[in-house]
């Protein structure tokens, strides 16, 4: 695809994000793998304001474009595209009940099948460490590369996917997750799961289930 138009659907999934209450302000980021490198959105730029020709293009090395910041995370989003051949966006974001758990420093477990999207029985946790650092690019590589999203400790979420619609879908169904587990564990702690052969089973039907449908 050309890169206005990869652009365009950075920027509305950008503002699709904010629509479905995950993210406000300049919180968040996204990315698409592009020729040997990424494009993902600038830095700081409030979502609204952006343009096809606000977002960045940054080479496998880490050189951005001249005259544009990109994102203070690139960092972390090209270790996703490096741990994962099969993710090709990236969506970041604050959503409230993830970065909850975020701050509980507790993966989600297996309280419903619906955690098998993000490909195992877990959302795991990274540790925390300041944005935009090598270090939490290095914790990802580690939580991201038997799962599709992780929670940052006190900070947020990441998912990927093979496009930016199944990244943003993820990131909103990870979001449901943590607020079944935020409410389920205000009743009861440890909250029970489901055993790792019934997600085996799950993962084995969505191989072959819409998990939705393509346009
Ligand atoms: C301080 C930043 O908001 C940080 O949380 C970063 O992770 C973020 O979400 C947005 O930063 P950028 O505007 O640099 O993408
Ligand atoms: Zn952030």
């Amino acid at each position: 695809m050309e890169r206005e138009k990869l652009a365009r659907g950075i920027i509305d999934t950008c503002l699709e994000m904010t629509r479905l209450g995950l993210n406000q302000g300049t919180a968040g980021n996204v990315s698409v793998r592009y020729r040997d490198g990424m494009l993902i959105t600038p830095t700081g730029i409030p979502y609204e304001k952006l343009t096809e020709q606000s977002i960045v293009f940054v080479d496998a090395e880490g050189r951005h474009e001249e005259g544009k910041l990109p994102s203070s995370e690139w960092r972390f989003h090209q270790v996703v595209y490096q741990t994962r051949a099969d993710a090709n966006a990236v969506v970041h974001n604050h959503a409230v009940n993830c970065t909850a758990v975020s701050i509980l420093n507790r993966p989600i477990p297996a309280i419903h099948y619906m955690i098998a999207a993000a490909g195992g029985n877990s959302i795991p946790c990274a540790p925390y460490a300041t944005f935009g650092t090598r270090k939490l690019s290095e914790y990802v590589a580690e939580a991201i590369k038997d799962r599709k999203a992780t929670l940052l400790q006190h900070h947020g979420l990441i998912a990927c996917e093979e496009n930016l619609d199944k990244a943003l879908w993820l990131a909103h169904e990870v979001e449901v997750l943590a607020r079944l587990y935020l409410t389920t564990l205000a009743i009861v702690d440890p909250v029970p799961v489901l055993d790792d052969e019934e997600i085996a089973i799950v993962l084995e039907k969505f191989k072959t289930y819409g998990l939705r449908v393509e346009a």
